[in-house]
């Protein structure tokens, strides 16, 4: 795809790990600013290893590979020559466990910590940490201490206190794993709300459903390449790229595909393509007084 404003530009990019397992075999893209990306792939793909060039927790091992960034104030940084709590400014990472990231009693010093140590006005803080809490559906916990959270409210604790840091991009690995469908949802809402302010959002996800309702792109990773790149409707429909990385797209798309009609690919579109073709304009109910279909 190409990509006018580029916020992040992976270049030939080979990584491979020490005992030899090659894990990027030369991937070259391009992430546009306000783009929200879905990486997918099967076990040991190589999406982890994708994902952690983005802010340099792990460089290029061939001297030919890049990755740069390009940030909102117009400076290109190259992750090989900067220093990781610089590129963190830039591109925040969300790991998959959020236990390894969280560290302090309160949710507020959680937030806080961050953005004090890059200098933050500790007034204005008060208030981004209210409003940062508030987009993760964490309001009016600020005191309480994360042990005392659910898994996936610590999750969204992890992501909040990226957030914070008003990076342009957030990468987050597995976001809902091992989450019921609410809290999934609840984690995928805040970062649909944090893209919707104009930035940039990476995940990478195993849950097809949830990628076809929330990415604008999905990529592909088969044994360290990029197999297939573009829209979900684009990548969902290519059942070949699929068989190949034993994905199996949303079932509301196959279950649309099977029946012709293709391009439906969350189980709403699914029901207005099924509505739209079955009943007379008139006696349609819509998707919404009927309530969340799941
Ligand atoms: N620290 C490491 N040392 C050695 N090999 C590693 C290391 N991390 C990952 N690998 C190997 O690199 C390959 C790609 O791993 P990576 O974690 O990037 O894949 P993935 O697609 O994210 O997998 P998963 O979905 O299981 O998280 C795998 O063969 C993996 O075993």
């Amino acid at each position: 795809m190409s990509h006018p404003d580029a916020v992040i530009e992976v270049a030939d990019v080979e990584h491979t790990y020490k005992g030899n397992t090659k894990a990027l075999a030369g991937v070259d893209l391009t992430i546009g600013r306000g783009e929200f990306v879905a990486i997918i792939g099967k076990n040991g793909s190589g999406k982890t290893t994708l994902a952690k060039h983005f802010n340099g927790l792990l460089r290029p091992t061939n001297s030919g590979g890049a990755v740069r960034l390009h940030t909102g104030d117009g400076r290109t940084i190259d992750t090989r020559g900067s220093r990781l709590h610089h590129l963190a400014a830039t591109v925040g990472y969300v790991f998959q466990n959020p236990d390894r990231q969280i560290f302090h009693d309160t949710c507020r010093e959680e937030l806080q910590f961050g953005p004090r140590n890059l200098g933050a006005d500790p007034a204005a803080l008060v208030h981004q940490v209210s409003e940062t809490l508030e987009l993760v559906g964490l309001e009016g916990r600020a005191e309480v201490n994360p042990i005392h959270l659910s898994r996936g409210e610590r999750q969204r604790l992890a992501i909040a206190s990226t957030l914070v840091m008003g990076c342009d991009v957030v990468v987050v690995d597995e976001p809902t794993t091992g989450q019921d469908r609410a809290e999934s949802r609840k984690i995928l809402d805040s970062l649909a709300h944090h893209h919707a302010q104009g930035r940039t959002v990476v995940i990478i996800s195993h849950d097809m459903a949830l990628v076809a309702e929330y990415a604008t792109r999905v990529i592909a990773m088969r044994q360290g390449h990029v197999l297939a790149d573009g829209t979900p409707a684009e990548v969902f429909s290519q059942r070949e790229v699929l068989q190949e990385t034993n994905i199996r797209p949303p079932q509301a798309a196959v279950l649309a595909a099977e029946i012709g009609l293709p391009g439906a690919l969350t189980v709403d579109q699914a029901v207005r393509s099924m509505r739209d073709a079955l009943l007379p304009a008139g006696s349609r109910t819509t998707v919404s007084q009927i309530g969340e279909v799941e």
